[in-house]
């Protein structure tokens, strides 16, 4: 027994299933080997706890594991608002292309400045075809935006923070330390994560998607965001099964509720850059101090090491900058940069956060030393580009009314259907309690009861 640091055998769980998504990487094979790794550490976690009487079976159907990599909700006679902003995308510069991330406005507004231009695609385009694409990258990132130069894998892997990311493991685990964990009577075969408290600080999709996971075993998950904070174009797919919060922890009263709930939680889950949760006064010692019993996992973009370490970023700038884009461009024969069909580094990232939680529970109910997990999106990218394809032909293009389930789901949106659960582990099925609510709509407080 130990931490997870690998993706599971694949006859460590049965696989139903065909298809997959078209792409120069095996993103269907790694979409079932993630779930795979849920299933594999919850089995683990089961049977430590004595909630299953064998080791429990792990089914897994490749194609809606598949599916789950794309959107899983599906609205009824409404449309989802877009993910991306007007100017967000790919631009040509004078010697390649760069792709700009400004969903959130202060990055938009980081852009804009350094490009010298108003919210206009058509002036940022000609704007940035008078900068090289390297220059331009850090002239965005040194003013707090956020953008990535398309770079091949030839380039990424001699770069100075390719090679950082090559020398991350999978999943980092430092700092053992013996935990007691707290007793649940709530759990069960069914439902192992019931009364499972999990304080959940992440943001987009890939932190988001491993508390959603967690929540589809029952786990309590409150997200706690700064007061006004929204992703609209994908809340309603991630926030199923959560409670979500606003504090603001620049406050002195917003930041003593976050420690009196972070006191309260098993779990805690973040993706606060390095760095960026010491600024708030909630340093390491800290955590320990108030949680000495939480298990903790995190993510970042470009791992934790390098000089690109504390850089922000997002699935789409890692495609481009680890090679992923231009390896997709040579693969569809394309002229421009052609990422994964599907935001897989994101939710890879995810699903192998929420195993690393698993595994980091199992142990401790092992009475074994756990430790501090760390992944990020960048380790994520060089995990799938070693990953073998199947030569399957059956190409997975999108989820038909079939691979949705029959019953209505009132998100804070409007109601639609959810995808069908892709795992199954012994007696334990993934489902969610709650419908998706819009972020801000819970009070900051457990919905278990505290003893
Ligand atoms: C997600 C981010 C890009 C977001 O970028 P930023 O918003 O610019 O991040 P920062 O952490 O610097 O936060 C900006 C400021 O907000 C402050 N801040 C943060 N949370 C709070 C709360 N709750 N209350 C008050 N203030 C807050 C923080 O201290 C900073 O203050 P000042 O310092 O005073 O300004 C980054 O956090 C990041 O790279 N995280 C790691 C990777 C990651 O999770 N990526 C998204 C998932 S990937 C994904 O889903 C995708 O590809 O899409």
């Amino acid at each position: 027994m130990s931490l997870i640091s690998a993706l599971p055998a694949t006859d460590g769980y049965r696989k139903t299933g065909t298809g997959a998504w078209s792409s120069v990487y095996a993103v269907s094979e790694l979409a079932t080997a993630t779930f795979g790794a849920v299933g594999q550490e919850l089995a683990r976690l089961m049977t430590a706890l004595n909630l299953s009487p064998s080791a429990p079976n792990v089914s897994v159907d490749h194609r809606l594991a598949s599916l789950w990599y794309q959107y899983s909700f599906k609205p009824n006679g409404w449309e989802m608002p877009s993910l991306w902003d007007a100017i967000a995308g790919d631009y040509q510069t004078a010697d390649g292309w760069i792709r700009l991330h400004t969903n959130l406005p202060r990055h938009r507004a980081a852009a804009l400045k350094v490009l010298e231009v108003k919210a206009d695609r058509d002036a940022v385009s000609q704007a940035v075809r008078r900068w090289s694409a390297s220059e331009l990258e850090s002239a965005i990132v040194a003013q707090g935006g956020v953008s990535a130069a398309m770079r091949s894998r030839a380039v990424w892997l001699e770069h100075p923070q390719g090679r950082a990311v090559s020398r991350d493991p999978l999943i980092g685990w430092h700092s053992p330390r013996q935990i007691k964990l707290r007793d649940r009577s709530e759990a069960t075969a069914e439902r192992p994560l019931a009364g499972l408290r999990v304080l959940d600080l992440t943001r987009v999709l890939a932190g988001p998607v491993s508390t959603r996971t967690l929540a589809g075993f029952g786990a309590d998950v409150l997200r706690v965001d700064p007061p006004g904070w929204d992703e609209p174009g994908v809340i309603p797919d991630i926030s199923l099964g959560k409670s979500c919060t606003y504090l603001d922890l620049k406050s002195p009263s917003g930041l003593e509720k976050l420690q009196e709930l972070l006191s309260q939680a098993d779990v805690f889950v973040h993706g606060y850059r390095p760095g960026a949760l010491d600024a708030l006064g909630l340093t390491r010692a800290k955590r320990d101090e108030l949680a000495p019993n939480r298990v903790e996992v995190t993510l970042d973009a470009y791992g934790w090491q390098g000089p690109w370490a504390a850089r922000r970023g997002f699935d789409s700038l890692v495609q481009m900058s680890a090679g992923i884009a231009d390896a997709g461009c040579d693969w569809a024969n394309a002229d421009k940069p052609t990422p994964l069909p599907v935001q897989a580094l994101d939710h890879a990232t995810g699903y192998l956060m929420a195993a690393a939680v698993l595994s980091a529970l199992a142990e401790a109910a092992s009475g074994n030393a756990i430790m501090l997990g760390q992944l990020s999106l960048a380790r994520t990218a060089e995990l799938l580009a070693i990953l073998g394809k199947s030569d399957t032909k059956e190409v997975i293009a999108g989820a038909n009314p079939s691979d949705y389930s029959q019953a209505l789901e009132e998100s804070g949106w409007g109601s639609g259907h959810r995808l069908k659960p892709a795992l199954t582990v012994g007696a334990a099925k993934m489902f969610w309690d709650k419908p998706a609510p819009k972020l801000g709509t819970s009070a900051p407080v457990w919905a278990t009861a505290i003893t």
